[in-house]
């Protein structure tokens, strides 16, 4: 009943502990069990004016501190069991995050992660620190008891005895329904805390276009509906607790009624039917407090549930090539879909020779960032055939592709921390000399000295830098990294023409040394590109150099002609 094999399986060192628990409680059982004989015994002389009150304390009071020690034993070893396994699984879930690399998330949102690592497994503490010691001690107490009530009295020990079954029966009655309903109860967890999470992140933009309400208002059905399978959870929890109640006080009270039947009829002394009186709770408290901890381990059996569905998502071919001075890449037949459903690239094969300067171009959503992506494993299941270096692109390691290929994006992070913290991120060893190069570079130096130079705050995200500043310090960072390959993802997306113009500049300047992989929305960035890939709604609409393109008079002329028609009215608008 409810001993999950596989988890099982993931404790390690927490057996040890489990099985101390359960001897030290056994050996609490026997110490009270000695208890209570004495006091009956006591008692008895006291009826019969004969006490022998210093004999009757030395075995109340040795028990009383085997019992102590005993039950202290127990918690630590049942603290010990569950933060080993506790250990044990969070490694496990970073370890096969890491192994599943940045494109985790196209399986499992960040926020169900962040839910499972954390109270998932938190949940399971009771199933390892309480309920499985107590389903071993649940089995063993009663029989101990019934051996040691046996010789006092076999008609009230049998009864005893037969009654505490029915407390695993209710159990197992309400286990299946448990499960659904807690399964239940982790999904509509889970999607609360995705919405949380995203109407977080997207706080700003939501008051923007006073959207906010409205997000407000279905998180609150979402609250309702988690309030809602919550009380449905407790009120199948309490219930099940007071028929396990009444099946444990019904079955001592039972225990009372026959050790008084049995001494009227004599067939019981007075210590023997005292004995009974206060040992017949004892035969229910185990498994009534394994019912207890069976509500809150079956919760975290529902959360281990996911746990191992994350665990099981499929990883692909193992990761480890590394990559070598070679970092040509080519693609051959590549296709890809973010679902089964709809395919994104159908067929590419594009080139990036080392050290080419190669542009992406096409309209918005053909597909240039997800060949970004596909680049630095930032999405996996690509088929065709993607080789870096000669290498199979979904073999090489991810440390390996991420040292060697940088992606500098509208996304690129700034951290919280000062400006020298976020450029040393890229080079750990890099004196200030080198960070002040960098930001040359990229113009920034002359304003960066009007501040506080390297130790210049930024806080979260680069929140008090300009867009064009941010941007530009990212690209410092990239410089930095000096990686073999760089990918420009719409890096001068949505910034003034200064520091677009800086950015470019950079990039120029590095496609002589590097290969260069610049995806841009606007053409009179791509023009010097050794080679420029058109994309048409993920398929190929033709390469070559600008020139090349513009005399073949296809959608990259087309495209061209539009743009220099805009800019062109934009200037004489001026
Ligand atoms: N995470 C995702 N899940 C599902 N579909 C996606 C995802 N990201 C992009 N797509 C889809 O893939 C297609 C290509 O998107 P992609 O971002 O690669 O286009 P793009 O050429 O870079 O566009 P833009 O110039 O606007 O940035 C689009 O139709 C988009 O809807």
């Amino acid at each position: 009943m409810m001993i999950n094999k596989r988890l099982i399986s993931m404790m390690g060192d927490s057996k040890q502990y489990i099985a101390w628990n359960v001897v030290l409680q056994f050996l609490a059982l026997l110490a009270n069990i000695v208890m209570i004989f004495a006091v009956s015994l006591f008692l008895t002389g006291l009826v019969r004016r004969e006490p022998d009150l210093p004999t009757a304390l030395l075995y109340i009071l040795g028990a009383l501190i085997v019992r102590f020690f005993c039950t202290c034993g127990a918690a630590s070893a049942s603290y010990n069991a569950s933060c080993t396994v506790k250990k044990t699984l969070r490694a496990a879930i970073y370890e096969k995050l890491l192994r599943l690399g940045g494109s985790y998330t196209q399986a499992v949102p960040t926020a169900e992660v962040l839910q499972l690592a954390g109270e998932g497994v938190e949940q399971l503490e009771t199933y390892f620190g309480a309920y499985l010691p107590q389903f071993f001690y649940a089995m063993i107490a009663p029989v101990t008891l019934f051996i040691a009530l046996a010789p006092v009295s076999l008609h009230a020990a049998v009864i005893l005895m037969i009654c505490v079954p029915l407390i695993p029966v209710s159990i197992v009655a309400v286990q299946k329904f448990a499960k659904k309903l807690l399964g239940k109860y982790w999904g509509r967890y889970a999607a609360l805390g995705d919405s949380f999470l995203e109407n977080l992140q997207g706080l700003t933009t939501l008051k923007i276009y006073q959207a906010d309400g409205a997000r407000h208002a279905a998180m609150n059905r979402e609250a309702e509906h988690f309030r809602k399978v919550t009380m449905k959870v407790l009120t199948m929890q309490l219930n099940s607790i007071i028929v396990m109640d009444v099946i444990a006080y019904g079955g001592a009270a039972l225990g009372i009624i026959v050790a008084a039947h049995e001494f009227n009829a004599n067939r019981v002394t007075l210590p023997g039917a005292l004995c009974i009186i206060l040992l017949s709770a004892d035969f229910f408290l185990p498994m009534r407090a394994l019912g207890s901890y069976f509500h809150v381990a079956m919760n975290g059996m529902a959360a281990s549930d996911k746990i191992f569905k994350l665990l099981d998502l499929p990883e692909g071919s193992a990761r480890t090539a590394q990559l070598g001075a070679d970092c040509a890449i080519a693609c051959r037949d590549l296709h890809f879909g973010y679902t089964a459903e709809k395919e994104t690239l159908h067929g590419l094969n594009l080139d990036f020779p080392q050290g080419s300067f190669t542009a992406l171009v096409g309209e918005s959503g053909c597909g240039k960032s997800t060949i970004a992506a596909v680049l630095t494993g930032r999405v996996s299941g690509y088929t065709g055939h993607v080789t870096i270096g000669g290498q199979e692109l979904s073999a090489v390691s991810e440390a390996s592709l991420l040292k060697n290929v940088t992606l500098v994006s509208l996304g690129s992070h700034l951290f919280k921390g000062t400006v020298a913290d976020n450029l040393r991120m890229a080079a750990p060893g890099a004196d200030d000399g080198a960070l002040w190069g960098a930001l040359e570079q990229v113009n920034l130096a002359d304003f960066l000295r009007s501040m506080d130079g390297l130790d210049t705050p930024l806080t979260e995200g680069g929140g008090n830098l300009s867009g064009g500043q941010r941007q530009r310090l990212a690209l410092a960072r990239a410089l930095l990294h000096d990686s073999p390959v760089y990918i420009f993802d719409e890096a001068t997306s949505n910034i003034d023409v200064e520091s677009e113009n800086d950015i470019m500049a950079g990039i120029h300047r590095l496609a002589g040394r590097k290969t260069v992989i610049l995806i841009s929305h606007r053409l009179a960035n791509v023009t010097k590109a050794d080679n420029i890939y058109v994309l048409d709604h993920g398929h190929p609409a033709g390469q070559g150099t600008h020139e090349a393109l513009l005399a073949q008079g296809g959608l990259y002329a087309d495209l061209w002609n539009r743009q220099q028609a805009l800019e062109n009215y934009g200037k004489e608008a001026q």
